[in-house]
C-alpha cells in the first residue's frame, strides 16, 4: 500500500470519530508521548537525557498542548525544559499546569546552548507565516549544522500550509518533524521544510478518507515489483517496443537521452524516429532509428517532444501520433504545441501523460502553477481528461479521476538541462510495457531521483551522468525481489 498524506480536514474527521469512543485526552496523550520519545532518541544518541537542555515555543492551541506534555515528560526523565508562552493567556491549561508540575520553567526568550527546541507553535490549524513573536525567537537560533539546537516540528513546521505545503516567510525549518496517526499533505508537499518526518500511532482510523484528500506516494518496493522485466517466455518484442520523437540533426542531445534512457529503462526494443537518427545510432547502437514516421514499424507506447521543434512539421508528427491508439507520453515542445493546440488531446480515449514543468504547465493552463501545486495538477488532469506528471523537486502526477502521487527527489541534482528528456525516456518505456500513465510517472521519478542522487554524490551533474546510473537506480528498488518477479 502507498503511503497515504491526508488533509488537515480528513485528519480532524478521522480524530473525531477516535475521539468519540476514547477517554477524553487520549490522542493528546498518545500524540506526546510520540514527540517525548522523538526527543529522547535524539538526546539518547547525542549522549543522553539528564541535564540536558530542551526548550518549547507554544502557541494558543492543542499543537502548544502536545508540546508542553511533550516536555512534561521530558523534565520527569531529567531533562532542563524551558518555554516560551507566545500567547500566555491562551496556552493551553492543562498542559501548562503539567509542564510546571514536573519542573518546566516559563521564559521570556530561549537561552544559549539548547540540545532541541520543539515548535509548538501552530500545527493542522495553523494560517499563514510566522507571527513576529515566533519568528524573532527562531531567527535568533543557530542552525544544527552549525553546532545549533535540533528543531523538532510537532506535526508540521509553523509557517508551513497543511495543506498546501506552501511555506510562507517566515516559516520553521525543521530538522525533525513528529506527527500524528497519518502523514499531512504538507509532509510530503513540503519535505524539504519538515525534515525527517516521524509517524506516531495514535489510534486513529484513516482508511475511509477521499481521493481528494489524499496524496499518496509510492514506497520503493512498490516501485520495485512493478518494473518490468523480461520472463521466461519474453522476447524483444513481447515486452513493449517504445517510440522516441525527440530532437533533431542540429541538436541531437535530447534525442540521443531520451533514446538512451529508454535503453537503459527496459529489455525489448526502443525504437527512434527524427533527423538525429545516426547520432542516435551511433550512441545507442541498439536503437532502431528512421528519419521519418512511415518507417518507424509498431510499437506499444510513444514518447514524444523534447527538442522536436515547434514548426509546422512538428505539430502534423504530433498530430499523427496523438490521433493513433496508443499511450502517448508528450514533453517540452510537444507540450508547447499542444499549449496552443489542445484539440489535439480532446477526443483521445487512449493513455496519455503529459509532464510539464512549471513553465510548461503555465503555456497549458494559462496560469501560474500557483502556491497550491496539488490543486493546480489536479484540475488539469481532470479539464483535460489526461494524466498530468508537473516536474519539480516534488513531483505530482494526478490522473483524471483526482488520485495523485507524490515523489520527493530526496535531492535537487537533477535540476539540470537535459534531465527531463532522461525521465521522458524512462516513462516511455514502462509506458510501453504497460504500466499506466501515473504509475509509469511515478515509477519513473523515483528511478530518476535515485539515478541523479546517485550520480551526484555531493558535486554537480549532468544529464548523460544521471542516465549513466539509471541502471542501478533500478537495481535499487529491485533489490531484495526474486528473479523472475515482473
Ligand atoms: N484534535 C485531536 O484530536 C488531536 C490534535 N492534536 C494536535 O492539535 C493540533 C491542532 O490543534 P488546534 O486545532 O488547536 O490548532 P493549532 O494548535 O494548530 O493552532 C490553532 C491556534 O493558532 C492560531 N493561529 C493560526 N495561525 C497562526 C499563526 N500563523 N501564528 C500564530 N497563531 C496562529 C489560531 O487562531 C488558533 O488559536 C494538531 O496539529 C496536533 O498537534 C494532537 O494532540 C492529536 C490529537
Ligand atoms: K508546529
Amino acid at each position: 500500500m502507498p503511503i497515504r498524506h491526508l488533509t488537515a480536514d480528513a485528519v480532524r474527521t478521522a480524530e473525531h470519530a477516535a475521539g468519540d469512543l476514547l477517554a477524553n485526552g487520549t490522542l493528546m496523550r498518545r500524540a506526546s508521548g510520540g514527540v517525548a520519545a522523538t526527543v529522547i532518541e535524539e538526546l539518547r544518541r547525542t549522549g543522553g537525557c539528564y541535564g540536558r537542555h530542551v526548550g518549547l515555543v507554544v502557541g494558543a492551541g492543542d499543537n502548544g498542548g502536545d508540546a508542553l506534555y511533550a516536555a512534561a515528560a521530558l523534565a520527569r526523565r531529567g531533562v532542563r525544559c524551558v518555554a516560551v508562552l507566545l500567547a500566555p493567556q491562551r496556552a493551553h491549561p492543562a498542559g501548562l499546569t503539567a509542564f510546571r508540575a514536573s519542573g518546566g520553567r516559563v521564559v521570556a526568550e530561549l537561552p544559549a546552548g539548547l540540545d532541541v527546541v520543539l515548535d509548538g507553535v501552530v500545527g493542522i490549524g495553523g494560517r499563514g507565516p510566522l507571527r513576529p513573536a515566533a519568528a524573532a525567537v527562531f531567527a535568533a537560533l543557530v542552525p544544527a549544522d552549525q553546532g545549533g539546537p535540533i528543531v523538532v516540528a510537532v506535526d508540521v513546521p509553523s509557517g508551513v500550509d497543511a495543506d498546501t505545503g506552501q511555506v510562507h516567510d517566515p516559516a520553521v525549518r525543521a530538522d525533525i518533524t513528529v506527527t500524528f496517526g497519518v502523514r499531512r499533505l504538507a509532509h510530503l508537499l513540503a519535505g524539504p521544510q519538515c525534515g525527517r518526518v516521524r509517524l506516531v500511532d495514535i489510534g486513529i482510523d484513516t482508511s475511509g478518507a477521499d481521493e481528494v484528500d489524499t496524496l499518496w506516494e509510492l514506497t520503493d518496493a512498490e516501485v520495485g515489483r512493478m518494473w518490468p522485466v523480461p520472463g521466461p517466455s519474453d522476447d524483444k518484442y513481447s515486452q513493449g517496443v517504445v517510440g522516441v520523437i525527440a530532437g533533431s540533426a542540429r541538436y541531437p542531445g535530447a534525442a540521443i537521452l531520451a533514446s538512451g534512457a529508454a535503453v537503459t529503462a527496459t529489455s525489448g526494443m526502443t525504437r527512434f524516429v527524427g533527423s538525429a537518427a545516426a547520432d542516435v545510432v551511433s550512441h545507442h547502437p541498439e536503437v532502431v532509428a528512421v528519419a521519418r514516421y512511415a518507417d518507424a514499424g509498431r510499437v506499444q507506447a510513444w514518447a514524444v517532444g523534447p527538442g522536436m521543434g515547434t514548426d509546422d512539421d512538428a505539430l502534423a508528427l504530433l498530430g499523427e501520433i496523438l490521433a493513433t491508439d496508443l499511450p502517448v507520453l508528450v514533453d517540452a515542445d510537444g507540450l508547447t504545441l499542444l499549449a496552443a493546440h489542445p484539440e489535439l488531446v480532446a477526443d483521445r480515449a487512449a493513455p496519455t501523460l503529459l509532464t510539464p514543468h512549471a513553465g510548461e504547465f503555465a503555456r497549458l493552463t494559462g496560469a501560474d502553477v500557483g502556491s497550491d501545486r496539488l490543486g493546480a495538477v489536479r484540475g488539469l488532469a481532470r479539464d483535460w481528461r489526461v494524466t498530468v506528471l508537473l516536474k519539480g523537486r516534488i513531483t505530482l502526477v494526478a490522473d483524471p479521476t483526482g488520485t495523485v502521487l507524490g515523489n520527493d527527489a530526496g535531492s535537487s541534482w537533477a535540476a539540470t538541462a537535459g534531465a527531463g528528456d532522461v525521465l521522458t525516456g524512462i516513462a516511455g518505456g514502462l509506458l510501453a510495457a504497460g504500466l499506466s500513465p501515473q504509475l509509469a510517472g511515478a515509477a519513473a521519478a523515483r528511478v530518476h531521483a535515485r539515478a541523479a542522487a546517485r550520480a551526484a554524490r555531493g558535486a554537480p551533474i549532468g544529464a548523460a551522468d544521471l542516465l549513466a546510473e539509471v541502471r542501478d537506480a533500478v537495481r535499487d528498488v529491485r533489490a531484495g525481489l526474486g528473479q523472475w518477479s515482473r
